[in-house]
């Protein structure tokens, strides 16, 4: 697959409070979930922008790679994952941005493909029928404009913002087929949640 005219945003940045531990630095015996999913990324964009509250953790850790990847702090400290984005748009170079998480373990290449095809503007995101799904989503770099506006009015919720400039959606009939569509979603809050994921991937959790 062609690298794509597309920046990943990988917010790297959040408290972990659910976890216990920050969900950066899950790893299972000095696996790192966030290289794997570093790995994936960057086998299909050109750019990569990490933001983080602790860039000295990826300072040089990609340095292997082809890729840009660039590492930022969030301009707008701990208000969590819409300034994240806010900071990742500012830092792009593309029109287009995919935005992921930290504790999101999952890929699907035919998901993005699909989503990479469709016409949207200002955003475009999954629709889980409760809820607008803010990562796996792509968004215009344009955005940062309005973020900052959302953000000096004291808002904060990243799904008030999809909400508040009616983000184009996606609806689980047009993408039922995508094979393991429904792990892309899936992200990891709890111990459990790591403990399961290391469970079904075959890691015995001790
Ligand atoms: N850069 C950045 N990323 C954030 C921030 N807050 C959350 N994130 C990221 O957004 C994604 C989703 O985070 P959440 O699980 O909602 O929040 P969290 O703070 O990591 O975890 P909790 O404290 O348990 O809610 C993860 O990739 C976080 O690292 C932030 O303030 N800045």
């Amino acid at each position: 697959m062609d690298k794509k005219e597309l920046t990943a945003i990988l917010l790297s940045g959040g408290k972990s409070t659910r976890m216990g531990k920050d969900k950066k630095k899950l790893n299972y015996k000095g696996s790192f979930l966030i290289d794997t999913i570093v790995e994936n990324l960057a086998r299909y964009f050109n750019e990569i922008v990490i933001v983080s509250n602790e860039v000295d953790f990826f300072k040089d850790r990609y340095n292997s790679y082809d890729n840009n990847i660039i590492i930022r702090e969030d301009i707008i400290k701990n208000i969590g994952p819409c300034a994240g984005l806010y900071t990742g748009l500012i830092s792009s170079s593309n029109e287009d941005n995919f935005l992921m998480a930290c504790d999101m373990p999952y890929f699907s290449c035919q998901y993005l493909e699909y989503l990479e095809n469709k016409e949207y503007k200002k955003a475009l995101v999954y629709d889980n029928g409760k809820y607008l799904e803010p990562f796996f989503a792509l968004y215009k770099k344009e955005l940062f404009e309005n973020i900052k506006i959302y953000l000096n009015k004291g808002r904060r919720s990243i799904n008030g913002f999809l909400n508040e400039i009616s983000a184009y959606t996606v609806e689980y009939e047009e993408i039922k087929n995508i094979e393991n569509i429904n792990k892309v979603f899936r992200n990891l809050n709890y111990p459990q949640d790591w403990k399961n994921y290391l469970e079904e991937n075959g890691k015995r959790f001790d």
